[in-house]
């Protein structure tokens, strides 16, 4: 689902999560395993100040392995522990009750020294929308219990939920916004899927995905859509992206009269292919482009 933001709402769900912080010993910041950076809300060390947090790299299933593993080693340069899983099959979710144990070690260490039983540790799932926050707490939870499509600004009871003897979940997950400012964000969001083909053209959107993937997954491309064609000389030249779109289209049988090639067609086919990981497991952004 995409929601509309303005900065009303923006303030509103900050203080949504801010007010959630007061209960909860760890912030769980779900990211997109495929674009870390994109799926990043660009306030979120404003937002959750100093509250320890776990970094999980979710979809990582669609992601490219090696790079996920560059993301990992980016994210402890900074200081965060994070974790590569996939909720939708649960893929190393049951670490996460572990991680936040060592997290929060000392914490913990503390009241058992002071003589009190420690109890549950109470986490928040928060993220930007589509990245898999309902899936995750369903996961965690061992039952289907979040309502998807639950939005900022409506109240309801706190409900924790129950993972295991030694951790709580927040049934709400915070919902935070993407950084809009940036177009290449957008483009990325939306080749995941994230951003709604109404908000961008289809075609734009598959055309920035070709883009991309013939810079860095050409032999996925070719393999998939059986290409004959030459990889763009020029990846800022739009005809030889539009070239490569039109070879797709034309090997999937997407021709209008005249033999032309159905662009939306072979737009849709692309982007619906690449999401479901047919091209194999694809990483949109890399540490590597930050050097
Ligand atoms: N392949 C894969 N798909 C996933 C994973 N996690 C979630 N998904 C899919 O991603 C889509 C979005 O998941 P949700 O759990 O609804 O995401 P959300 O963050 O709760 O989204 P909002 O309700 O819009 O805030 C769904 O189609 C899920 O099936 C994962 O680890 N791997």
């Amino acid at each position: 689902m995409t929601i509309q933001w303005f900065p009303g709402h923006m303030t509103r769900a900050r203080r949504e999560i801010q007010d959630k912080l007061k209960l909860i010993d760890i912030a769980i910041e779900l990211l997109d395993a495929r674009v870390p950076l994109s799926s990043r809300n660009p306030m979120i060390d404003e937002i959750l100040l100093n509250k320890p947090r776990l970094i999980l790299l979710n979809k990582a299933d669609l992601a490219d392995a090696r790079t996920t593993e560059k993301w990992m080693a980016y994210f402890a340069g900074l200081g965060h522990t994070s974790l590569a899983i996939d909720s939708s099959t649960g893929t190393r979710v049951n670490e996460i009750p572990v991680k936040v144990k060592q997290l929060l070690h000392d914490k913990i260490e503390k009241q058992i020294l002071k003589g009190m039983k420690p109890r549950a540790i109470r986490g928040l799932i928060v993220g930007i929308p589509n990245v898999g926050k309902s899936t995750l707490i369903n996961r965690l939870a061992g039952r289907s219990i979040a309502a998807t499509g639950d939005r900022p600004g409506v109240t309801k009871g706190q409900q924790w939920i129950k993972v295991g003897t030694e951790m709580e979940l927040l049934d709400t997950p915070g919902i935070l916004w993407p950084k809009f400012e940036d177009q290449l964000v957008g483009q990325r969001l939306a080749m995941t899927g994230a951003i709604r083909e109404q908000v961008l053209n289809i075609e734009d959107i598959a055309f920035f995905a070709v883009k991309e993937l013939a810079k860095r997954y050409w032999p996925e491309l070719v393999e998939r859509f059986g290409l004959t064609t030459a990889p763009p000389s020029d990846l800022d030249d739009a005809d030889e992206i539009v070239r490569v779109m039109e070879d797709i289209g034309r090997k999937r049988g997407c021709l209008v009269s005249g033999g032309r090639v159905d662009l939306e067609k072979a737009s849709g086919i692309i982007l619906r292919e690449l999401r479901a990981g047919n091209l194999g497991r694809i990483s949109l952004e890399s540490p590597d482009d930050l050097m």
